[in-house]
């Protein structure tokens, strides 16, 4: 059993930050990381042509500025080699193809045992830390939802997290299901590839620009958080026009409200609702049940499509391995305290990157969880 003061769990964005301000103070950690690289989400898991929906000064990680020539809205390369050169330049060296398969608190120890399963060699291997950070990600693993007939359909059907490109789409029709950030881009893709696009919008959303979400995230520093949605709602409304026009839900409560309050995001357009306008992508409502090839839908027309996408968000797997820790993590493996509280439990058990506020919340975790670790070593 290799003894360690913290092992963080997870080589993303907050494994990575945490163990960066972690170094900062000189105390030792390891990163342990299922797959064989740094930022495997955005490595592995996400589309071509994404980029960053948020202004590059929220989107840095502590103790290493962006290049200064970086465009604001950072596309994925650059943030994928901003993080392998993070990891290279802070000197954090993550242990990869180690799968964390259970941890739990041995209170005689007064540690906590984390059993690692080493797929490169496929055997087990033992650790004891004396403090554990939990950065497995809130996007861990892609949600489907049970759909009547599913098992039917009789074309390809995929979790946004898998989708590429459009290349092998050209000319078919693609049903996209769910209308938040992965849905609304991969939809503009599709339809830029050649493929007939259907995008299914099932509750209210609130669709913005990337500028106008960089503007309110601005303003909230000055103005309150009703006035700035009020602003930023106005200014949506001039710049898109009225999307419940095109069948799509508007949101009642505001954008900036609800990501407080709920964790929600606003939508991003990236050009999908002047095709929406244009009638090149369909807006439908939900789906009820799938038959062979074909899709019925809530208000009643039957439609046949090649492939789905589901783009129906993603779900956090802490609870298939974390054995305590229930004071920090509801049984979904979210927090059970609403930020800011949210990342600290008992016994050296900590979290980064789940305050459902993107990199922004991560930097300010990774450096929470920092300074709490460097205080109670300094008690102990
Ligand atoms: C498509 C997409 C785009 C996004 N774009 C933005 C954006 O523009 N701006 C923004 O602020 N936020 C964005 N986010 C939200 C968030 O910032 C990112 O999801 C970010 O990558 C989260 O970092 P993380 O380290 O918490 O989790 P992840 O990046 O998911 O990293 C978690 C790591 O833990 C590893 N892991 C999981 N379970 C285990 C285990 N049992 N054992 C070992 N390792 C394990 C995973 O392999 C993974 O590498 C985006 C999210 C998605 C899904
Ligand atoms: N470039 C970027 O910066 C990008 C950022 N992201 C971020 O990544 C995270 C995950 O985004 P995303 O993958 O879009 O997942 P989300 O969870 O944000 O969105 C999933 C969407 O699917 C809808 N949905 C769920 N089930 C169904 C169903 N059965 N039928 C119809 N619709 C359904 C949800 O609606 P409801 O919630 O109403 O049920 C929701 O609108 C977010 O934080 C997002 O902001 C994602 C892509 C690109
Ligand atoms: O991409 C996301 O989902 C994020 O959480 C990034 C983010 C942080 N603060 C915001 C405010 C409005 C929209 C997105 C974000």
């Amino acid at each position: 059993m290799e003894k360690i003061v913290v092992v963080i769990i997870g080589a993303g964005p907050a494994g990575l930050a945490t163990s960066a301000c972690l170094n900062h103070f000189s105390i030792p950690n390891i990163v342990l990381e299922r797959e064989d690289c740094c930022g495997s989400l955005w490595k592995k898991r996400s589309y071509d042509r994404m980029s960053l929906h948020i202004a590059k000064q929220f989107c840095e990680l502590p103790h290493m500025p962006f290049p200064s020539n970086a465009p604001t809205f950072m596309p994925r390369i650059d943030f994928i080699n901003y993080l392998d050169n993070y990891a290279s330049q802070i000197g954090i060296n993550p242990r990869f193809h180690r799968s964390v398969e259970s941890a739990s608190y041995d209170q005689n120890a007064k540690s906590w045992i984390i059993e690692v399963k080493n797929t490169a060699l496929d055997k087990f291997e033992f650790f004891a830390a004396q403090f554990l950070v939990v950065a497995t990600g809130e996007n861990n693993e892609g949600l489907i939802p049970e759909v009547p007939g599913l098992d039917s359909f009789q074309g390809e059907y995929i979790h946004s997290s898998q989708y590429k490109n459009g290349n092998t789409f050209s000319g078919k029709d693609v049903l996209v299901v769910g209308c938040g950030n992965s849905g609304l881009e991969i939809a503009y893709d599709l339809s830029n590839s050649g493929a007939q696009t259907s995008i299914v919008s099932h509750r209210p959303v609130h669709i913005l620009t990337k500028e106008i979400v960089l503007l309110g995230m601005l303003l909230l520093k000055v103005l309150p958080c009703k006035l700035v949605d009020y602003i930023v709602m106005l200014l949506s409304k001039q710049k898109l026009g009225d999307i419940s026009h095109y069948g799509l839900k508007r949101q009642t409560m505001g954008p900036f409200y609800l990501k407080q309050t709920t964790g929600q995001s606003p939508t991003i357009d990236v050009g999908a609702i002047g095709k929406i306008k244009t009638g090149e992508i369909k807006v439908l409502p939900s789906v009820m049940r799938i038959n062979g090839k074909e899709i019925d839908f809530q208000n009643g027309k039957t439609k046949q499509f090649d492939a789905i996408i589901f783009a129906t968000g993603y779900r956090s797997t802490v609870r298939n391995w974390l054995q305590e820790g229930e004071d920090l993590f509801n049984d979904s493996g979210m927090p059970k305290r609403s930020s800011p509280g949210h990342w600290k439990g008992e016994n050296g058990l900590y979290c980064a990157g789940f305050a459902r506020n993107g990199l922004l919340g991560i930097s300010i975790d990774a450096q929470n969880v920092a300074k709490d670790i460097k205080l109670a070593l300094s008690q102990s």
